[in-house]
Protein backbone atom coordinates (compact mmCIF):
# COMPACT_ATOMS: atom_id res chain seq x y z
CA UNK A 1 0.00 0.00 0.00
CA UNK A 2 2.78 2.63 0.86
CA UNK A 3 5.93 2.93 -0.98
CA UNK A 4 8.38 5.61 -1.69
CA UNK A 5 6.21 7.35 -4.47
CA UNK A 6 4.07 8.68 -1.28
CA UNK A 7 6.86 10.86 0.12
CA UNK A 8 5.13 13.61 -1.91
CA UNK A 9 8.47 15.84 -2.37
CA UNK A 10 8.16 17.35 -5.31
CA UNK A 11 5.57 19.27 -3.93
CA UNK A 12 6.05 22.82 -2.18
CA UNK A 13 2.21 23.64 -0.63
CA UNK A 14 1.16 22.97 2.69
CA UNK A 15 0.74 18.88 3.59
CA UNK A 16 -3.41 18.85 3.27
CA UNK A 17 -3.23 20.78 0.11
CA UNK A 18 0.11 18.28 -1.12
CA UNK A 19 -2.18 14.93 -0.01
CA UNK A 20 -1.58 13.01 -2.87
CA UNK A 21 -3.10 9.24 -3.72
CA UNK A 22 0.24 6.91 -4.69
CA UNK A 23 0.34 5.61 -8.34
CA UNK A 24 -1.87 3.19 -9.71
CA UNK A 25 -4.07 3.09 -6.45
CA UNK A 26 -7.62 2.45 -6.48
CA UNK A 27 -9.94 5.91 -6.16
CA UNK A 28 -10.95 5.57 -2.70
CA UNK A 29 -7.16 4.39 -1.35
CA UNK A 30 -6.05 7.65 0.87
CA UNK A 31 -4.46 10.46 -0.20
CA UNK A 32 -0.85 10.74 1.68
CA UNK A 33 0.68 13.80 3.09
CA UNK A 34 4.05 14.45 2.14
CA UNK A 35 6.07 13.48 5.73
CA UNK A 36 6.73 15.63 8.56
CA UNK A 37 8.44 15.54 11.74
CA UNK A 38 5.94 17.14 14.78
CA UNK A 39 7.38 18.82 17.53
CA UNK A 40 4.34 18.69 20.55
CA UNK A 41 4.97 20.97 23.11
CA UNK A 42 2.81 20.12 26.42
CA UNK A 43 2.09 21.83 28.92
CA UNK A 44 -0.04 21.69 32.31
CA UNK A 45 -3.25 23.20 30.86
CA UNK A 46 -5.79 26.31 31.95
CA UNK A 47 -9.03 26.76 32.14
CA UNK A 48 -10.91 28.50 29.61
CA UNK A 49 -12.29 30.86 31.40
CA UNK A 50 -12.92 31.80 35.40
CA UNK A 51 -16.02 31.39 36.01
CA UNK A 52 -17.38 28.51 38.06
CA UNK A 53 -17.82 26.14 35.25
CA UNK A 54 -15.26 26.68 33.23
CA UNK A 55 -13.15 26.32 36.90
CA UNK A 56 -15.02 23.35 37.67
CA UNK A 57 -14.81 21.76 34.77
CA UNK A 58 -10.79 22.03 34.82
CA UNK A 59 -9.84 21.41 38.11
CA UNK A 60 -12.13 18.20 37.78
CA UNK A 61 -10.05 16.93 34.95
CA UNK A 62 -6.92 17.99 37.15
CA UNK A 63 -7.29 16.74 40.46
CA UNK A 64 -9.01 13.48 39.03
CA UNK A 65 -6.00 12.60 37.10
CA UNK A 66 -4.39 9.95 39.99
CA UNK A 67 -0.49 10.99 38.81
CA UNK A 68 -1.17 14.30 40.95
CA UNK A 69 -3.45 13.18 43.50
CA UNK A 70 -3.17 9.16 44.14
CA UNK A 71 -4.97 8.64 47.05
CA UNK A 72 -7.70 5.72 45.82
CA UNK A 73 -10.37 6.96 43.81
CA UNK A 74 -13.08 5.22 46.11
CA UNK A 75 -12.00 7.74 49.12
CA UNK A 76 -10.35 10.73 47.15
CA UNK A 77 -13.38 10.92 44.61
CA UNK A 78 -16.79 11.74 47.00
CA UNK A 79 -14.21 15.00 48.37
CA UNK A 80 -13.40 16.02 44.97
CA UNK A 81 -16.84 16.25 43.96
CA UNK A 82 -18.47 17.10 47.10
CA UNK A 83 -16.22 19.31 49.15
CA UNK A 84 -13.26 20.85 46.92
CA UNK A 85 -15.46 21.45 43.57
CA UNK A 86 -18.62 23.46 45.37
CA UNK A 87 -16.02 25.93 46.68
CA UNK A 88 -12.57 25.94 45.06
CA UNK A 89 -13.71 26.69 41.61
CA UNK A 90 -14.75 30.16 43.05
CA UNK A 91 -11.46 30.75 45.33
CA UNK A 92 -9.41 30.11 42.34
CA UNK A 93 -11.79 31.39 39.76
CA UNK A 94 -11.34 35.31 41.62
CA UNK A 95 -7.47 34.40 41.61
CA UNK A 96 -7.88 33.72 37.60
CA UNK A 97 -9.61 37.16 37.28
CA UNK A 98 -6.80 39.02 39.04
CA UNK A 99 -4.17 37.95 36.22
CA UNK A 100 -6.73 37.08 33.48
CA UNK A 101 -5.27 38.78 30.15
CA UNK A 102 -8.94 40.09 29.37
CA UNK A 103 -7.61 41.49 26.00
CA UNK A 104 -6.74 38.24 24.71
CA UNK A 105 -9.26 36.25 26.56
CA UNK A 106 -7.17 33.74 28.12
CA UNK A 107 -5.10 33.32 30.58
CA UNK A 108 -1.52 34.56 30.56
CA UNK A 109 0.12 30.83 31.05
CA UNK A 110 -1.81 30.34 27.54
CA UNK A 111 -0.91 33.65 25.70
CA UNK A 112 2.94 32.96 26.70
CA UNK A 113 2.66 28.81 25.54
CA UNK A 114 1.16 30.50 22.45
CA UNK A 115 4.13 33.22 22.04
CA UNK A 116 6.80 30.40 22.71
CA UNK A 117 5.20 27.75 20.14
CA UNK A 118 5.36 30.51 17.15
CA UNK A 119 8.73 31.68 18.54
CA UNK A 120 10.10 28.12 18.58
CA UNK A 121 8.32 26.88 15.19
CA UNK A 122 10.27 30.34 13.61
CA UNK A 123 13.46 29.04 14.54
CA UNK A 124 13.25 25.33 13.75
CA UNK A 125 11.43 26.18 10.16
CA UNK A 126 14.26 28.19 9.70
CA UNK A 127 16.48 25.91 9.82
CA UNK A 128 14.64 22.44 8.73
CA UNK A 129 12.08 24.07 6.79
CA UNK A 130 8.26 22.88 5.87
CA UNK A 131 9.73 19.21 6.80
CA UNK A 132 8.96 20.34 10.81
CA UNK A 133 5.20 21.01 12.39
CA UNK A 134 5.42 22.94 15.79
CA UNK A 135 2.67 22.90 17.62
CA UNK A 136 1.32 22.98 21.58
CA UNK A 137 -1.50 20.96 23.65
CA UNK A 138 -2.28 20.72 27.21
CA UNK A 139 -2.52 17.77 29.66
CA UNK A 140 -5.95 19.21 31.11
CA UNK A 141 -8.45 21.46 28.79
CA UNK A 142 -7.85 22.77 25.80
CA UNK A 143 -6.08 21.80 23.13
CA UNK A 144 -6.27 18.43 23.96
CA UNK A 145 -3.10 16.52 23.72
CA UNK A 146 -5.39 13.88 21.47
CA UNK A 147 -6.60 16.19 19.45
CA UNK A 148 -3.52 18.09 18.51
CA UNK A 149 -1.78 14.45 17.58
CA UNK A 150 -4.40 13.91 15.56
CA UNK A 151 -3.74 17.09 13.46
CA UNK A 152 -0.22 16.10 13.74
CA UNK A 153 -0.77 12.44 12.34
CA UNK A 154 -3.02 13.80 9.32
CA UNK A 155 -0.82 17.06 8.22
CA UNK A 156 1.92 13.84 7.76
CA UNK A 157 3.85 13.60 11.06
CA UNK A 158 5.33 9.97 10.84
CA UNK A 159 7.53 11.09 13.59
CA UNK A 160 7.02 13.06 16.82
CA UNK A 161 8.87 14.74 19.55
CA UNK A 162 6.90 15.20 22.34
CA UNK A 163 8.02 17.66 24.67
CA UNK A 164 6.96 18.39 28.61
CA UNK A 165 7.89 21.60 29.25
CA UNK A 166 8.31 21.15 32.76
CA UNK A 167 12.43 21.76 33.41
CA UNK A 168 12.44 19.26 36.55
CA UNK A 169 10.30 15.43 36.24
CA UNK A 170 8.14 15.04 38.30
CA UNK A 171 5.08 11.83 38.43
CA UNK A 172 2.57 14.71 38.63
CA UNK A 173 3.45 16.82 35.20
CA UNK A 174 6.07 15.06 33.53
CA UNK A 175 4.89 11.60 33.38
CA UNK A 176 1.33 12.33 33.23
CA UNK A 177 1.55 14.51 29.84
CA UNK A 178 3.53 11.54 28.62
CA UNK A 179 0.87 9.21 29.23
CA UNK A 180 -1.37 11.15 27.50
CA UNK A 181 0.59 11.70 24.85
CA UNK A 182 1.25 7.51 24.82
CA UNK A 183 -2.99 7.28 25.37
CA UNK A 184 -3.55 9.40 22.81
CA UNK A 185 -1.48 6.95 19.93
CA UNK A 186 -3.49 4.36 21.03
CA UNK A 187 -6.23 5.82 18.94
CA UNK A 188 -4.03 6.11 15.66
CA UNK A 189 -4.50 3.58 13.00
CA UNK A 190 -0.99 4.34 11.36
CA UNK A 191 1.08 5.32 14.60
CA UNK A 192 3.76 7.73 13.97
CA UNK A 193 7.40 6.81 15.15
CA UNK A 194 8.17 8.82 18.52
CA UNK A 195 10.25 10.32 21.52
CA UNK A 196 9.72 12.32 24.31
CA UNK A 197 12.03 14.71 25.47
CA UNK A 198 13.16 14.21 29.27
CA UNK A 199 13.43 17.19 31.91
CA UNK A 200 16.40 19.73 31.09
CA UNK A 201 17.16 20.95 34.97
CA UNK A 202 20.71 21.01 34.36
CA UNK A 203 20.99 21.73 30.73
CA UNK A 204 23.49 24.45 30.20
CA UNK A 205 21.46 26.68 28.49
CA UNK A 206 18.31 26.79 30.30
CA UNK A 207 20.55 27.30 33.50
CA UNK A 208 22.12 30.18 31.52
CA UNK A 209 18.92 31.66 30.50
CA UNK A 210 17.35 31.61 34.73
CA UNK A 211 21.01 33.26 35.39
CA UNK A 212 20.58 35.89 33.00
CA UNK A 213 17.15 36.87 33.98
CA UNK A 214 18.75 37.25 37.62
CA UNK A 215 21.23 39.41 36.27
CA UNK A 216 18.91 41.55 34.34
CA UNK A 217 16.61 41.83 37.22
CA UNK A 218 19.20 42.64 39.75
CA UNK A 219 21.23 45.58 37.42
CA UNK A 220 17.82 46.98 36.94
CA UNK A 221 17.18 46.91 40.94
CA UNK A 222 19.01 50.42 43.21
CA UNK A 223 19.56 47.69 45.85
CA UNK A 224 20.79 44.54 45.57
CA UNK A 225 18.61 41.82 47.21
CA UNK A 226 20.05 39.66 50.33
CA UNK A 227 18.60 36.70 49.25
CA UNK A 228 17.20 35.06 45.64
CA UNK A 229 14.66 32.55 46.78
CA UNK A 230 14.10 29.67 44.02
CA UNK A 231 10.49 29.08 44.19
CA UNK A 232 9.72 25.60 42.70
CA UNK A 233 6.23 24.33 42.66
CA UNK A 234 5.55 21.68 45.48
CA UNK A 235 4.46 18.11 45.87
CA UNK A 236 3.86 15.92 48.68
CA UNK A 237 7.02 14.97 50.92
CA UNK A 238 5.51 11.02 50.11
CA UNK A 239 6.28 11.11 46.09
CA UNK A 240 9.93 11.89 47.29
CA UNK A 241 10.28 8.85 49.05
CA UNK A 242 8.40 6.99 46.86
CA UNK A 243 11.33 7.86 44.24
CA UNK A 244 9.66 10.42 42.56
CA UNK A 245 13.30 12.49 42.01
CA UNK A 246 11.64 15.86 41.60
CA UNK A 247 12.97 17.03 44.98
CA UNK A 248 16.83 16.49 43.44
CA UNK A 249 16.45 18.44 40.64
CA UNK A 250 15.08 21.30 41.81
CA UNK A 251 17.78 21.32 44.23
CA UNK A 252 20.20 20.43 41.25
CA UNK A 253 18.78 23.74 39.38
CA UNK A 254 19.60 26.22 42.42
CA UNK A 255 22.95 24.69 42.49
CA UNK A 256 24.08 25.08 39.24
CA UNK A 257 22.26 28.74 39.37
CA UNK A 258 24.32 29.74 42.03
CA UNK A 259 27.50 28.29 40.12
CA UNK A 260 26.70 30.06 37.38
CA UNK A 261 26.13 33.23 39.23
CA UNK A 262 29.29 33.15 40.84
CA UNK A 263 27.46 33.32 44.21
CA UNK A 264 28.31 31.86 47.55
CA UNK A 265 25.22 29.80 49.38
CA UNK A 266 24.47 32.50 51.77
CA UNK A 267 22.95 34.36 48.51
CA UNK A 268 20.12 31.85 47.58
CA UNK A 269 17.47 29.36 48.85
CA UNK A 270 15.16 26.71 47.39
CA UNK A 271 11.49 27.01 48.66
CA UNK A 272 8.33 25.08 47.54
CA UNK A 273 4.67 26.72 47.23
CA UNK A 274 1.63 25.93 46.15
CA UNK A 275 0.66 23.16 48.96
CA UNK A 276 -2.47 21.69 48.43
CA UNK A 277 -4.71 19.13 51.33
CA UNK A 278 -3.37 18.38 54.98
CA UNK A 279 -0.53 16.17 53.80
CA UNK A 280 2.96 17.45 54.39
CA UNK A 281 4.31 18.71 51.08
CA UNK A 282 8.33 19.48 50.55
CA UNK A 283 9.68 22.01 52.41
CA UNK A 284 10.66 24.46 53.23
CA UNK A 285 7.62 26.20 51.88
CA UNK A 286 7.97 29.60 50.72
CA UNK A 287 5.12 31.39 52.30
CA UNK A 288 6.89 30.45 55.19
CA UNK A 289 10.40 30.87 54.87
CA UNK A 290 9.96 34.41 53.24
CA UNK A 291 8.63 35.64 56.52
CA UNK A 292 11.44 33.87 58.48
CA UNK A 293 13.86 35.57 56.28
CA UNK A 294 12.73 39.28 56.79
CA UNK A 295 12.52 37.75 60.50
CA UNK A 296 16.15 36.91 60.52
CA UNK A 297 16.99 40.74 59.12
CA UNK A 298 17.09 39.78 55.12
CA UNK A 299 14.56 43.06 54.68
CA UNK A 300 15.23 42.75 50.69
CA UNK A 301 14.84 39.45 48.99
CA UNK A 302 13.82 38.34 44.89
CA UNK A 303 11.91 35.89 43.91
CA UNK A 304 12.12 33.61 40.84
CA UNK A 305 10.23 30.28 40.13
CA UNK A 306 12.43 28.16 37.96
CA UNK A 307 9.79 25.27 37.52
CA UNK A 308 7.33 27.16 35.55
CA UNK A 309 8.24 27.50 31.84
CA UNK A 310 5.62 30.23 32.23
CA UNK A 311 4.25 32.66 34.63
CA UNK A 312 0.79 31.52 35.65
CA UNK A 313 -1.62 31.73 38.32
CA UNK A 314 1.14 29.89 40.94
CA UNK A 315 3.37 32.78 40.18
CA UNK A 316 1.82 35.63 38.97
CA UNK A 317 -1.08 35.69 41.54
CA UNK A 318 0.57 33.08 44.55
CA UNK A 319 4.25 34.46 44.64
CA UNK A 320 3.57 38.36 43.43
CA UNK A 321 0.52 38.49 45.57
CA UNK A 322 0.15 35.94 48.69
CA UNK A 323 3.63 35.18 48.81
CA UNK A 324 5.18 39.38 48.73
CA UNK A 325 2.48 39.86 51.48
CA UNK A 326 3.60 37.56 53.96
CA UNK A 327 7.13 39.02 53.38
CA UNK A 328 5.71 42.70 53.83
CA UNK A 329 3.64 41.26 56.83
CA UNK A 330 6.87 40.09 58.63
CA UNK A 331 8.71 43.29 57.84
CA UNK A 332 10.18 42.71 54.94
CA UNK A 333 10.68 45.82 52.44
CA UNK A 334 12.07 45.35 49.18
CA UNK A 335 10.51 41.94 47.38
CA UNK A 336 11.44 41.66 43.78
CA UNK A 337 9.28 39.18 41.82
CA UNK A 338 11.94 37.96 38.98
CA UNK A 339 9.37 36.87 36.16
CA UNK A 340 9.52 33.00 34.10
CA UNK A 341 11.53 32.63 31.35
CA UNK A 342 8.66 32.86 29.34
CA UNK A 343 9.22 33.70 25.33
CA UNK A 344 12.59 35.67 26.10
CA UNK A 345 14.75 34.67 23.52
CA UNK A 346 17.33 33.33 25.82
CA UNK A 347 14.59 30.55 27.14
CA UNK A 348 13.63 29.98 23.21
CA UNK A 349 17.29 29.56 22.33
CA UNK A 350 17.52 26.97 25.20
CA UNK A 351 14.36 25.33 24.21
CA UNK A 352 15.30 24.76 21.02
CA UNK A 353 18.59 23.32 21.29
CA UNK A 354 16.82 20.85 23.68
CA UNK A 355 14.58 20.04 20.85
CA UNK A 356 17.66 19.97 18.02
CA UNK A 357 19.61 17.41 20.41
CA UNK A 358 16.25 14.92 21.03
CA UNK A 359 15.70 15.37 17.48
CA UNK A 360 18.98 13.94 15.71
CA UNK A 361 18.99 11.29 13.57
CA UNK A 362 15.59 12.79 12.56
CA UNK A 363 16.27 15.41 10.36
CA UNK A 364 20.17 16.35 10.66
C1 LIG B 1 -3.11 19.03 44.18
C2 LIG B 1 -1.97 18.66 43.79
C3 LIG B 1 -1.07 19.34 42.88
C4 LIG B 1 0.19 18.87 42.55
C5 LIG B 1 0.89 17.62 43.05
C6 LIG B 1 0.74 19.80 41.62
C7 LIG B 1 2.02 19.70 41.05
C8 LIG B 1 2.55 20.60 40.13
N1 LIG B 1 1.88 21.60 39.44
C9 LIG B 1 2.76 22.26 38.61
C10 LIG B 1 2.49 23.34 37.77
C11 LIG B 1 1.31 24.09 37.79
N2 LIG B 1 0.26 23.95 38.66
C12 LIG B 1 -0.69 24.90 38.37
C13 LIG B 1 -1.91 25.09 39.00
C14 LIG B 1 -2.44 24.24 39.97
N3 LIG B 1 -1.80 23.21 40.63
C15 LIG B 1 -2.68 22.56 41.47
C16 LIG B 1 -2.44 21.40 42.24
C17 LIG B 1 -1.28 20.59 42.16
N4 LIG B 1 -0.17 20.80 41.41
C18 LIG B 1 -3.93 23.26 41.37
C19 LIG B 1 -5.18 22.91 42.13
C20 LIG B 1 -3.77 24.29 40.43
C21 LIG B 1 -4.86 25.24 39.91
C22 LIG B 1 -4.89 26.53 40.52
C23 LIG B 1 -5.52 26.47 41.85
O1 LIG B 1 -6.71 26.16 41.95
O2 LIG B 1 -4.81 26.70 42.82
C24 LIG B 1 -0.23 25.70 37.27
C25 LIG B 1 -0.90 26.94 36.70
C26 LIG B 1 -1.98 26.74 35.66
C27 LIG B 1 -2.52 28.06 35.17
O3 LIG B 1 -3.55 28.02 34.51
O4 LIG B 1 -2.02 29.16 35.41
C28 LIG B 1 1.03 25.20 36.91
C29 LIG B 1 1.90 25.67 35.78
C30 LIG B 1 4.05 21.66 38.81
C31 LIG B 1 5.33 22.11 38.10
C32 LIG B 1 3.91 20.63 39.75
C33 LIG B 1 4.86 19.67 40.31
C34 LIG B 1 6.04 19.45 39.97
FE1 LIG C 1 0.15 22.59 40.29
FE1 LIG D 1 16.38 15.29 46.93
Amino acid sequence: MFDSKHDGSKSTASAAAMAERPAHAPADHPKIPREKVGILLANLGTPDNYDYWSMRRYLNEFLSDKRVIDYSPWVWQPILQLVVLTKRPFASGEAYKSIWNHEAGESPLMTITKSQTSKIRGTLQAAFGDRVMVDFCMRYGNPSTKSKVREMVDMGCRKILFFPLYPQYSGATSATANDHFFSALMEEKWQPQVRTVPAYFEDPKYIEALAASVERAYAALEHQPDVLVCSYHGVPQRYLTEGDPYHCQCVKTTRLLKEKLGWTDDRITTTFQSRFGPEEWLQPYTVEEVARLAERGKKKIAVIAPAFSADCIETLEEINEEIRESFEEAGGEEFTYIPCLNDDDHHIAALCEVVRTHLKGWLD
